[in-house]
């Protein structure tokens, strides 16, 4: 099968034409395409990559499995996703990473690649078999216990330096559970207020320094997890200027959409679709988030696509589940918070969602140019639409969007992984 798409703005630049050959990568030009596509003068960017998702399969699948998750990410303009660890059985041997795997491979809307746990069953105390994962089918070369953070200092630093041996990257949930205990929203005015157990930020940052130190020593790479803090951003760039050069070590991080548009004010009406880990903090965080990840600061991008059973979330706050759904939504609040705001432009945006998570992850072919030879993974986005949220209407089993009935801009309009479609007007597959 071989496409021609007409008329798409790369990067939202000048318009041109796309070519797609039977190999499933963009072309110089093709003679006599067996289909040809109005591309309707819609932005065109590499397809995006997720370093953090939430597929619940094995064991959630109440909530999320492979293929709704899929689904949603085809949709949302993804066409890689790293599926976390914390799933029923945990994902920390061999057979469960390539388990998700291969049920990735089998639905075929986006590449799948599980996150292997550091430790057996998020346990934190002993390193799973992250050797053996990373020679699996599944060829895993990225560890985290999301979920949980690695406390254990000794234990966070043996998994850094038997990742630098594996060029794999450690991604840390930075959360010092002594800090945090009963913990429901950001410790502060709004959460005292409410009567909440305060979550404090310096949970987060005495993790992010503590980690960076010891990356450093190991001369690894390290990944922060959804980075919620003004804080946090500090630390990170006094490690960049300060702490890494000449280690060898690496320190990346991500930023959630909802980290960068909610703030800890919409715990006010007490609904549990509000509630995350880590919490909505302040707007000053959300700000500084924003400028953090348009300066480079903040590497990129990352859902924290969380969904959760109806029963998860219908219930009072100190009960409910943390997290909330981000596929679908994830490009049109980047779009409002970073584009519309004039922080960044659509080759921005590329390079935080797409671009930069695949460098980080090591994959080779994502978050490539839209240029010939290169595998046609890419997203046709409308930057001028608007649509309104409905949890009912998006793909996953769970509807836990914090943005019901809210109305963002720029919509998804078309996915391609490797030349097939993923998602056609909006719809999942061709
Ligand atoms: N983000 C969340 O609030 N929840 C995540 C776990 C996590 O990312 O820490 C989940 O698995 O539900
Ligand atoms: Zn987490
Ligand atoms: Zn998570």
């Amino acid at each position: 099968m071989t496409t021609l798409i007409r008329n798409v703005r790369p990067y939202g630049e000048d318009p041109t034409d796309l070519a797609v050959d039977d190999d499933g990568r963009l072309v110089a030009r093709l003679d006599d395409p067996d289909e040809v596509v109005d591309g309707d003068g819609l932005i065109a960017l590499p397809g995006l990559v997720d370093l953090h998702t939430h597929l619940r399969e094995p064991g959630g699948e109440e909530a999320e499995t492979v293929a709704t998750g899929s689904a949603a990410a085809a949709l949302g303009g993804y066409t890689a996703v790293f599926a976390m660890p914390n799933t029923n059985p945990t994902q920390d041997s061999p057979v469960v990473v390539e388990h998700v795997w291969r049920r990735g491979r089998e639905v075929g809307l986006v590449d799948v690649h599980p996150v292997g746990a550091v430790t057996v069953g998020l346990g934190g105390e002993r390193l799973a078999e992250m050797g053996m994962m990373a020679a699996s089918a599944a060829g895993v070369r990225m560890f985290s216990d999301d979920g949980r953070c690695v406390n254990d200092p000794l234990i966070m630093r043996r998994a850094l330096e038997y990742a630098r041996s594996l060029d794999a990257v450690v991604a840390q949930h930075a959360e010092d559970h002594r800090l945090t205990v009963g913990a429901q929203a950001h410790e502060g005015p709004v959460a005292a207020r409410l009567g909440l157990t305060g979550w404090p930020a310096s949970a987060e940052e005495s993790i992010v320094a503590r980690d960076a130190m010891l990356a450093a020593a190991a001369g690894a790479r390290l990944h922060v997890c959804h980075l919620s803090t003004a804080g946090s951003v500090a630390v990170l760039r006094w490690a960049r200027e300060t702490l890494l050069p000449g280690t060898g070590a690496r320190v990346s991080a991500e930023v959630t959409p909802h980290h960068l548009l909610l703030t800890d004010t919409a715990a006010e009406d007490y609904d549990p679709v509000h509630k995350v880990n880590p919490p909505l903090r302040p707007e000053a965080d959300t700000l500084a988030l924003r400028r953090a990840l348009a300066d480079g600061v903040v590497d990129c991008v990352a859902t924290d696509h969380a969904p959760h059973a109806v029963e998860a979330k219908d219930c009072e706050w100190p009960q409910a589940r943390p997290g909330m759904l981000g596929l679908q939504t994830a490009l049109s609040v980047v779009a409002s918070t970073m584009v519309a705001t004039g922080l960044l432009d659509w080759r921005g945006v590329a390079r935080v969602c797409s671009e930069v998570p695949a460098a980080i992850a090591g994959l080779a072919d994502q978050g490539r140019p839209l240029a010939a030879g290169e595998p046609a993974n890419l997203v046709l986005v409308d930057p001028d639409a608007r649509w309104t949220v409905r949890g009912a209407e998006l793909a996953s089993i769970a509807d836990n969007t914090p943005y019901e009935g809210m109305e963002l801009p720029a919509s998804v309009i078309h996915t391609m992984l490797r030349g097939r479609w993923t998602a056609r007007d909006g719809k999942v597959g061709v």
